[in-house]
C-alpha cells in the first residue's frame, strides 16, 4: 500500500491555485488512496459522504475534479457510479477525463479486544461485502451484513455505536489502523481471491480541462491507461424494442416495427469497443435500456509527463487547472472523432452522447 499518511493527503492545504478534488470519504477509503496515487499533492482533497455526492460536487462546480469507483475485478461494476452515468447532466456538465486502477486488500476490522466469535454484524460498502463473500460464508456465516456508504463509514460506525460496536466488524483497508485509535485488524486479505483491483474514473467539468499532474508520488500498484479512451451513452430508439410495453394493458401491446438495433448502432461507431454495460433507463417505457460503451482510441502520444497533450498549449486558469489554448492536440482530435462517431449513431436512428474522453 503506497498511501502517504504523513501529508494527510494534503487535505488541509488551501491554496486557491490548487484544484479541489471530490472523493468518496472519509479519508482512508480506497477512493482516497486511488486519488492520492493519481494526484499526490497536486490537488486539495474534499471527502464527500456518497458517490452521488462526489458526482454532484463536480456537477455543481463545487470541485472541478472528482473520482468515483467504476469496477472491481471480483464483484463487477459499481452500481451507484453507473447510476450517475445515467443522469442527463453527465455528458454536458460532468465528463470522465481519466482512469486509475489500484490493488484492493480488504481487512476485517473490529474494536480492540473483540474476537472473531464475538462478531454478529459486518459493516462495509456493498462492493467490499461482495468481494469478501467466501470469507464471510466460511467464518461468519450467521453475521448480519450492513451496507454503509463507504468502507471507512463502516469503521466509524463500529467506533461510534456503544450498543453494538463490540459485536460488530467492518471491512476496510489496513490504512484505517493508522487513522483511528481503538481498532484492530483481525484478519488481512479476506477478499475472495488474492488478485483484486478496482478501477476508478476521474471526473471533470469539461472535456478540454487539463487535469493536474502528480509531482509527488508514484505507486507500483496504481495503473493509468496509456491509451486514449472514450465513454459513450447510447440508447436504441424505442420502436425497435422487442418487448411489450408492460405499462399498458394487454390489448395495447405493440412490438417493434424495425428501426435501428443495438448491433447496427455499435457498428456505425466505427471504433474498437472495450466494454459494454447496460442500465435501465428511468421514466421511460418498461425495460428501456441505456448502454454505456467504452471505446479505444489507441496509444496516447502525449509528452513524457504523460498527462499533457502539448505542454506549451496549456495555460493555467483561476481554478488551478490547465486549459488548452493552442491548436488541435491529439486529445482534441480524439474528442472530435468521438463526436463524429456519436453523430453517426444519431443518423442511424439512435441516441448517443459523449460522456468521457481521455
Ligand atoms: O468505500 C470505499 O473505500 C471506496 O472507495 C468505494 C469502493 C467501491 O465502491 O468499489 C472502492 C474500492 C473497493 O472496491 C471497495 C469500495
Amino acid at each position: 500500500m503506497t498511501i502517504l499518511l504523513n501529508s494527510d493527503f494534503a487535505s488541509h492545504r488551501s491554496s486557491p491555485a490548487v484544484a479541489e478534488l471530490a472523493f468518496l470519504g472519509p479519508k482512508g477509503t480506497y477512493s482516497h488512496q486511488a486519488a492520492y496515487d493519481r494526484f499526490g499533492e497536486g490537488v486539495r482533497y474534499v471527502g464527500r459522504p456518497t458517490i452521488t455526492d462526489v458526482y454532484e460536487s463536480v456537477r455543481s462546480g463545487e470541485c472541478p475534479v472528482g473520482l468515483i469507483p467504476q469496477e472491481n475485478s471480483i464483484h463487477g461494476i459499481v452500481i451507484e457510479s453507473y447510476d450517475a452515468l445515467r443522469v442527463p447532466d453527465f455528458g454536458s456538465k460532468v465528463f470522465v477525463r481519466g482512469e486509475v486502477t489500484i490493488k484492493i486488500q480488504h481487512c476485517l476490522i473490529t474494536r480492540k479486544g473483540v474476537a472473531l466469535q464475538d462478531v454478529k454484524r459486518i459493516l462495509s460498502h456493498e462492493q467490499a461485502l461482495g468481494q469478501c463473500g467466501r470469507f464471510i460464508k466460511s467464518h461468519l456465516k450467521d453475521a448480519v451484513l450492513v451496507k454503509t456508504p463507504s468502507t471507512v463509514a463502516g469503521v466509524e460506525a463500529i467506533l461510534n455505536d456503544e450498543r453494538e460496536g463490540r459485536s460488530s466488524a467492518a471491512i476496510a483497508s489496513s490504512v484505517c489502523e493508522r487513522l483511528f485509535d481503538g481498532i484492530q485488524v483481525l484478519q488481512k486479505g479476506i477478499q475472495d481471491q488474492a488478485s483484486n483491483f478496482t478501477r476508478f474514473y476521474v471526473l471533470a467539468r469539461s472535456v478540454d480541462w487539463q487535469l493536474p499532474s502528480n509531482p509527488t508520488s508514484f505507486s507500483p500498484w496504481s495503473y493509468e491507461s496509456p491509451r486514449n479512451k472514450g465513454l459513450l451513452r447510447i440508447r436504441v430508439s424505442e420502436t425497435c424494442d422487442p418487448l411489450p410495453d408492460f405499462t399498458h394493458s394487454r390489448s395495447q401491446v405493440t412490438h417493434g416495427t424495425g428501426g435501428s438495433d443495438l448491433a447496427s448502432l455499435l457498428s456505425v461507431l466505427g471504433l474498437p469497443i472495450c466494454r459494454l454495460d447496460r442500465r435501465p433507463l428511468l421514466g421511460a417505457k418498461t425495460f428501456t435500456n441505456l448502454y454505456i460503451v467504452e471505446v479505444d482510441g489507441g496509444e496516447q502520444s502525449f509528452d513524457s509527463a504523460g498527462s499533457s497533450p502539448i505542454a506549451s498549449d496549456i495555460a493555467m486558469g483561476p481554478d488551478g487547472l490547465g486549459r488548452w489554448v493552442g491548436g488541435a492536440t491529439d486529445l482534441e482530435m480524439w474528442a472530435l472523432r468521438l463526436r463524429e462517431a456519436t453523430g453517426r449513431v444519431v443518423e442511424a436512428g439512435g441516441d448517443a452522447e459523449v460522456l468521457g474522453c481521455w
